[in-house]
């Protein structure tokens, strides 16, 4: 049987960073949000006990290194299961973006295989597998929009109906999550983390609102680092007249507009002068897009 899973993008709506933690990551609180681009993740189950990750991607590697091949060890180990899977993985995510790709590649993989094995476990089962592999795995199991906490493992789910499109442009420039967390200063930290007027504006539906709150703790640690993404931030945002931000440890930036007329104005206006632009908008968890897959016509 070959099954199809598709793994989400994310951009963070919020990302505030509380402290340094003993262990080296940073205690973080940040508003994630699902978006429709999306890497397809085909898994076929092999008799032999290995498995085997192909990609139309020449740039990511293929061996353990991979996030999915990571997934399926983790699954395996911790069911028991002496089978083998091969995963085919069609990359559409920039990689090392902020976007999370490889994380939800990983989440696409571990919900895959539970079907594949046919072994039942909840979508909070498969999220604490997914931890052991990265810290914003747990939330790409779920997808949707959450809180995410702790390194980014502990979500609160956020049901809204607040709808907006999503441009993403993509500078070509390689970023280091690491690099990007370990150039923080302890005056970069709050204890007053924005994610609480986020989600009320989410659940207000408040679109006019929701661009203006959005914020990133890392974006100036990434501006400085690389100062032509902070360029290339500032010439979109004239191009546009909107408020532009970056996701995760970036490099993506990314703008929101509430109607598809506006960010319809706002793409063609970035395609007539850069490459990597992408559409794209907010979608729902996974389980809501399942019951929407299988609803009758
Ligand atoms: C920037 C975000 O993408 C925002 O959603 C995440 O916080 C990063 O999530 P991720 O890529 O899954 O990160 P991981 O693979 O777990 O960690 C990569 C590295 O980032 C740093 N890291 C990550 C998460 C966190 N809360 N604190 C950290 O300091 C650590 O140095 C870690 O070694
Ligand atoms: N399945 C995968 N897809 C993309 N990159 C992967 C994958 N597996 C491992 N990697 C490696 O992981 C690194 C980060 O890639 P990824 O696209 O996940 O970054 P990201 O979008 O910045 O993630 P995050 O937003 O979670 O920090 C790259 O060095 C890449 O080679």
């Amino acid at each position: 049987m070959l099954l199809l899973e598709r793994a989400y993008a994310k951009v963070n709506l919020t990302l505030d960073v509380l402290e340094r933690r003993p262990d080296g990551y940073h205690e973080v609180d940040m508003v994630m949000q699902s978006i429709d681009l999306s890497d397809l993740v085909w898994l076929e189950r092999r008799s032999a006990p290995t498995i085997v990750l192909e990609s139309n991607a020449t740039y990511v590697p293929t061996d353990d290194r991979n996030l999915a091949v990571q997934a399926a060890q983790v699954f395996l180990q911790e069911t028991g299961i002496v089978a083998g899977v091969h995963i085919n993985l069609e990359k559409n995510i920039p990689v090392a973006a902020g976007l999370a790709g490889g994380s939800s590649d990983a989440a696409a993989t571990l919900r895959g295989m539970n079907r594949l094995f046919n072994t039942g476990l909840t979508l909070d089962e498969l999220a604490e597998m997914g931890a052991k592999i990265g810290s914003d795995v747990p939330f790409c199991v779920y997808g949707g929009t959450a809180i995410a906490r702790g390194r980014g493992e502990r979500l609160t789910r956020i049901d809204h109906r607040c709808h907006m499109y999503v441009l993403l442009i993509h500078p070509r420039v390689f970023v280091s999550t690491a690099d990007i967390y370990q150039g923080l200063n302890p005056s970069d930290f709050t204890d007053e983390p924005l994610s609480t007027r986020m989600v009320q504006a989410l659940l207000e539906e408040q679109v006019d609102v929701i661009p203006g709150l959005v914020d990133n703790r890392l974006q100036p640690v990434t501006f400085a680092m690389y100062p032509e993404v902070q360029q290339l931030s500032e010439k979109v945002e004239m191009v546009t007249r909107h408020p532009v931000h970056m996701s995760g440890s970036g490099p993506t930036l990314f703008l929101l507009a509430p109607t598809i007329q506006q960010a319809n104005r706002m793409y063609n206006a970035l395609r007539g002068i850069m490459r990597d632009v992408y559409f794209s908008q907010f979608v729902g968890t996974v389980s809501s897009l399942a019951n929407l897959q299988s609803r009758p016509e």
